[in-house]
């Protein structure tokens, strides 16, 4: 495929084999567990690590070689992004079953584009400082909802280091910079306790500061810290060493970016609702090409779903969740109380799970989600309660009282995670229809098909439970 600045290929976020879900479909009926599963089933590619490799292959001293990228939409903006910006990226075929490989070419990075975030935090945080390194201005807007994510430390952080930066002053999407080719660094301070991907934006685009840069987090709280870690290893594995002296400060050289030949991981967030479901329906659910040692937050899993009263076990590079008889076959689960500051992403599947504890639960931590795709705490406390839960706002999280649910129209609000939560509830509860499924493609364009076909057996969407609930 030829890859130019002018002629911009169309990347599918659906994959080139994968079904492409009919936005215009309707509501999803969400398919009812009709007996104890007992599936296994792969995933596609990492968002975080497909779009950490994507920017620092376009800013490496050499091609770089994706192999098992996810392809989704925050993928394709990515993707589409760097090419806008001068980089070359060329699908190949490889060994992934979920799309082809990218080869990721760097270019001189050059100005006088309009850049597309979508909805997509990895883009509108990592790009505008990788932006900055560009010769002309670069403009930056969204869906609707990405216009009130919060970017305010984004916009201060450029302008602190000398980029000359154009917004309504509102601290949000859309603005616009002026690169002039080169960025000299040194000291920053910044506030990201709204999101650790302000963090993660500047340390991958940092080695290619004149002096580095060293970076401070003054605000109260930092979230997601293992998506920090997960940068700091990208960085590490392609020769950049980010020095971490204390708690909230980071210092990173400036150095070369080497190219890679990268395998990604698969994406162990998305795998969430999956093996959740294993506690919701019964049975078990494996998760094949599950990492032995990763940066993933998904990773916490293996102990969070013991917390719902799971087994979990791995064989080789496949990890299985045993749900026993699960909450349709009538399991009974004590409510937690969790801080889960450092995978807010986790929090929708595990609410959606304490909503059928048999005692209340409380969730905190979670604050910086209001900031998320859509207000997660709003969004997830409204659609639980419309089905008869009882689920309450605190200032940084949820408690969930849990009571008998029934079904009805669930809201996704354009986020991904609030359509798997769905999802998950309805495997145990008949008649709750997700109103857009196919805002999944934000990073799983295959959810439905692979929620209704491996997971469920190819239970068709809707199908009547054993009335064990
Ligand atoms: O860097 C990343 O890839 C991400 C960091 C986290 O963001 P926040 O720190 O804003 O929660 C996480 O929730 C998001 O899904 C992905
Ligand atoms: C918060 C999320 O996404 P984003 O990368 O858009 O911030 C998420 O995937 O849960």
């Amino acid at each position: 495929m030829a890859i130019s600045k002018i002629a911009q290929p169309e990347f599918s976020p659906y994959g080139d084999d994968a079904p492409v879900p009919d936005p215009t479909e309707g509501s999803w009926p969400a398919p009812v567990a009709t007996g104890p599963l007992a599936a296994s089933l792969q995933l596609p590619g990492s968002k975080s690590l497909t779009n950490r490799e994507l920017v620092l292959a376009a800013l490496a001293n050499g091609p770089s070689l994706l192999r098992s990228p996810l392809h989704s939409r925050d993928s394709a903006l990515m993707i589409q992004a760097l090419i806008q910006l001068g980089v070359g990226i060329e699908e190949v075929p490889g060994a992934g079953e979920f799309g082809p490989d990218l080869l990721v070419t760097p270019g001189e990075l050059s100005g006088g584009v309009s850049i597309d975030c979508g909805l997509a935090g990895t883009v509108m945080r990592f790009l505008p400082p990788l932006a900055a390194l560009a010769l002309g201005p670069v403009a930056f807007d969204g869906d609707e909802g990405a216009r009130r994510r919060p970017m305010r430390t984004v916009i201060d952080a450029l302008r602190a280091l000398g980029v000359d930066v154009n917004d309504d002053g509102r601290g949000a999407l859309p603005f616009s910079l002026y690169g002039t080719g080169s960025i000299e660094g040194g000291e920053l301070d910044i506030d990201a306790s709204a999101s650790s991907q302000f963090v993660s934006g500047l340390l991958l685009v940092a080695p290619r500061f004149t002096r580095g840069l060293t970076l401070r987090h003054t605000g109260s709280s930092l979230p997601s810290l293992p998506h920090i870690e997960m940068t700091i290893a990208a960085l590490a594995a392609r020769g950049v060493i980010v020095e971490n002296p204390e708690p909230g400060v980071w210092i990173v050289p400036s150095r070369e970016i080497e190219a890679l030949d990268v395998t990604l991981e698969p994406d162990l967030s998305n795998a969430a609702p999956f093996l959740a479901a294993a506690l919701v329906a019964g049975g078990t659910v494996s998760i094949e090409g599950w990492p032995a040692a990763t940066t993933q937050v998904g990773a916490h899993l293996e102990h969070l779903l013991p917390l719902f009263g799971a087994s979990v076990s791995r064989h080789g590079t496949t990890l299985t969740v045993d749900g026993g008889i699960g909450v349709r076959g009538g399991a009974s689960f004590p409510g937690i109380d969790l801080d889960l500051s450092m995978g807010g992403e986790l929090a929708p599947p595990l609410v959606a799970l304490a909503a059928f504890a048999s005692s209340p639960s409380r969730i905190t931590g979670i604050g910086h989600l209001r900031g998320h795709e859509t207000d997660r705490l709003a969004a997830l406390a409204a659609e639980i309660n419309a089905l008869g839960g009882s689920v309450s706002e605190l200032d940084d999280g949820l408690t969930i009282d849990p009571r008998p649910l029934h079904g009805g129209a669930w809201k996704s609000y354009e986020d991904h995670r609030m359509a798997t939560a769905g999802a998950l509830i309805g495997l145990a509860v008949a008649g709750v229809t997700v109103d857009d499924i196919s805002t999944t493609a934000k990073t799983l364009p295959q959810f439905p098909e692979l929620w209704s076909g491996p997971l469920l057996g190819n239970a068709p969407a809707g199908s009547a439970s054993l009335g064990l609930l």
